[in-house]
């Protein structure tokens, strides 16, 4: 059975213009940006893909809001961020745009429920318990987790852990949705059911999503379109809209169209010198 189109309704627009980022190291300074050039439509689904170390979590935290340029502008539309983000208790606040972060690490809190790392962000923008468990609740059956609510993360699997991670950041109705190599630490197998489950909370809520990953297959696999970034500092050494259908069934893992995808985004890799 195949998914749904994306409604593609909540997502923003992403417009990355120039920007650099150079950190001040040890040894001097670090480069890790040297000139990203992007603009993202409003409810697409991106894979930024590259060589460990080249500049994709910074990429994410720019447009994130919680860092800033040396240069160039960054650009979400049609709310701009205005007063910048705040990272508390595994979860991004921003003023304006509402964006959610979803990092290799769950970042749970070990003392609280599943119910109550979900229902964080709401509890953290003041809702009332009642609103806020209700809510969580209705994200934790989205993610296939209604039987674990009570639970605390310690009795959770891994692939759980990330499932709640997932549900807490969707429970802010996200017009953004940034990922950091959510799924880089769990069995292939889990990581593909959490592949599908991504794909399919995208089709059905609309956000726009931005993915970092090193597995070239997940990038192809997941995304509408794929960037790939050459080692530190990175560029951009291929930008591609994928050749395949928008509405995928998982069974497009096994297809030659699938792996051409592979093919072409590996070559782009050893172009650039990963
Ligand atoms: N706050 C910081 N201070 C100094 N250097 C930094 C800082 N943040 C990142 N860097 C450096 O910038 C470069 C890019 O880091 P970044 O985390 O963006 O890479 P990445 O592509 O996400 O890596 P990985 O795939 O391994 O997670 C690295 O060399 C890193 O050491």
């Amino acid at each position: 059975m195949g998914e749904a189109s994306p409604s593609r309704e909540r997502g923003v627009r992403v417009q990355i213009a120039g920007v650099r980022r150079t950190f001040e190291g040890e040894g001097g300074e670090v480069p890790a940006l040297a000139g990203i050039d992007l603009d993202i439509a409003a409810g697409s689904f991106v894979a930024l893909l590259g060589p460990s170390g080249c500049g994709k979590s910074t990429l994410l935290r720019l447009i994130a809001g919680l860092d800033r340029a040396d240069a160039g502008t960054i650009r979400v539309s049609p709310e701009a961020d205005a007063g910048g983000a705040t990272f508390a208790g595994g979860v991004v606040r921003s003023a304006a745009t509402s964006t959610a972060f979803v990092f290799q690490d769950a970042h749970l809190l070990p003392w609280r429920s599943v119910l109550d790392n979900t229902a964080l962000p709401l509890e953290l923008a003041g809702v009332d318990a009642a609103t806020r468990h209700a809510a969580a609740r209705e994200e934790l059956s989205r993610v296939g987790l209604s039987d674990a609510e009570a639970r605390t993360p310690a009795e959770l699997s891994g692939g759980m852990r990330m499932r709640v991670s997932l549900a807490r950041a969707l429970i802010t109705r996200p017009r953004l949705l940034l990922l950091d190599e959510p799924f880089a630490a769990l069995d292939e197998l889990t990581r593909g059911r959490l592949d599908d489950q991504l794909r399919a909370l995208w089709a059905e809520l609309g956000m726009t999503v931005i993915f970092v990953t090193h597995s070239i297959t997940e990038a192809a696999y997941l995304a509408e379109r794929a960037v790939v970034l050459t080692p530190r500092p990175a560029r951009i050494v291929l930008d591609r809209t994928l050749d395949l259908p928008t509405a995928r069934a998982a069974t497009i893992r096994l297809t030659p169209e699938l792996g051409r995808e592979v093919q072409v985004l590996q070559e782009a890799l050893e172009r650039g010198g990963a």
